[in-house]
């Protein structure tokens, strides 16, 4: 939330501007054990952005309708559209870090941009090749599935450039479906519950998974080999998932945290998001393997909200359960 130094809130911008950029250069990271992704090619690098700005110069245009000092939100549209064309790097945090930058040299008087994107994901298709089935670099379809998102205060600073005064990276909209290893019971019975135990139920969760930067100079230069990408992310939510047999959510989420925060030590915090979407059982399976059928949950849904620092991983405990799928 953007303020002015006295405290005041004080911002406007312009939302859901589609950039579909092409030909960004290609992003690498080093492989990690949880997962085959190795790069994105960057073919299509499309953005849903929002950018808002703030500064002392701009009070006048809410309380005098003094509009001498505004850039138009259509303006900044074609701001970040324009600019997109030169952008040199690879990643969202780049992209936004980059945008921030050139519209605070370009108007003096605006002292802070906030902005944050929405990665659209488009997925490259499979063509015969020499060697077999190989992905072409021409024709894509979006993907509905989880994206990689960011966001970030950039600011002003004394010598003149800018700062990024916060940020945080993402992945939105992540849905697992575990079929059976997930277990809920042990919790409260009194007059209010209803809820039978489940020793095996099928555990679906949406999530949405946020991490911060010990440097965020990390995000904004992948070429140093730092860079956590949303597919590993990903990849390390499922594979844990996949791994180990969960009481619940709360702790699903937590050796997801430990996992990611033991892969990634460039990490200062990682934080969930999860809703709890599991499927309504119509008719029980008779065991592990069988057959059951199952309907989609009727609302209310559960969530949960959770953050971990790198200190929670010295509370690692020997118990944490090892338990296979
Ligand atoms: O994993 C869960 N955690 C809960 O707190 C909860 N509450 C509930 O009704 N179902 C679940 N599942």
């Amino acid at each position: 939330m953007l303020k002015l130094p006295c405290g005041r809130t004080l911002y406007y911008g312009k939302g859901d501007v589609l950039v579909y950029r092409t030909y960004a250069r290609p992003l690498e990271a080093p492989p990690i054990p949880e997962s085959p992704y190795s790069e994105t090619r960057n073919v299509i690098f499309a953005h849903n952005v929002k950018f808002a700005v703030s500064g002392e110069a701009l009070l006048t245009s809410f309380t005098e309708g003094d509009n001498r000092q505004v850039v138009a939100t259509d303006s900044m549209k074609n701001f970040i559209l324009r600019q997109s064309a030169s952008f040199d790097g690879c990643a969202t945090e780049g992209l936004l870090a980059f945008l921030a930058e050139r519209f605070l040299a370009v108007y003096p008087h605006i002292d802070r941009v906030e902005l944050s994107a929405d990665r659209i994901p488009f997925e490259p298709l499979a063509v015969p090749g020499p060697g077999g089935f190989m992905h072409n670099d021409l024709v894509y379809r979006p993907s509905h599935n989880d994206h990689a998102s960011a966001g970030m205060e950039v600011v002003r600073s004394e010598a003149g450039g800018s700062a990024i005064a916060s940020h945080w990276c993402g992945l939105s909209a992540l849905q697992l479906i575990k079929v059976s290893g997930s277990s809920f019971a042990g919790f409260i019975r009194d007059e209010y519950t209803t809820l039978p135990e489940a020793q095996d139920r099928p555990l679906f969760i949406f999530l949405d998974l946020l991490w911060r930067y010990d440097d965020p100079e990390d995000a904004l230069r992948p070429e140093k080999g730092r860079y956590v990408p949303a597919e590993q992310v990903r990849d390390i939510a499922h594979n844990v998932f996949y791994e180990f047999a969960t009481p619940s959510i709360q702790y699903l989420i937590w050796l997801i945290g430990q996992r990611l925060l033991t892969r990634f030590p460039q990490l200062a915090e990682v934080r969930f998001e999860s809703n709890n979407r599991t499927w309504e059982t119509v008719v029980e399976p008779a065991g592990g393997g069988a057959p059951g059928v199952f309907t989609e949950p009727r609302p209310p849904f559960g969530f949960q909200g959770f953050s971990m620092t790198k200190d929670d991983l010295l509370a690692l405990r020997d118990d944490v359960p090892g338990e296979s799928a």
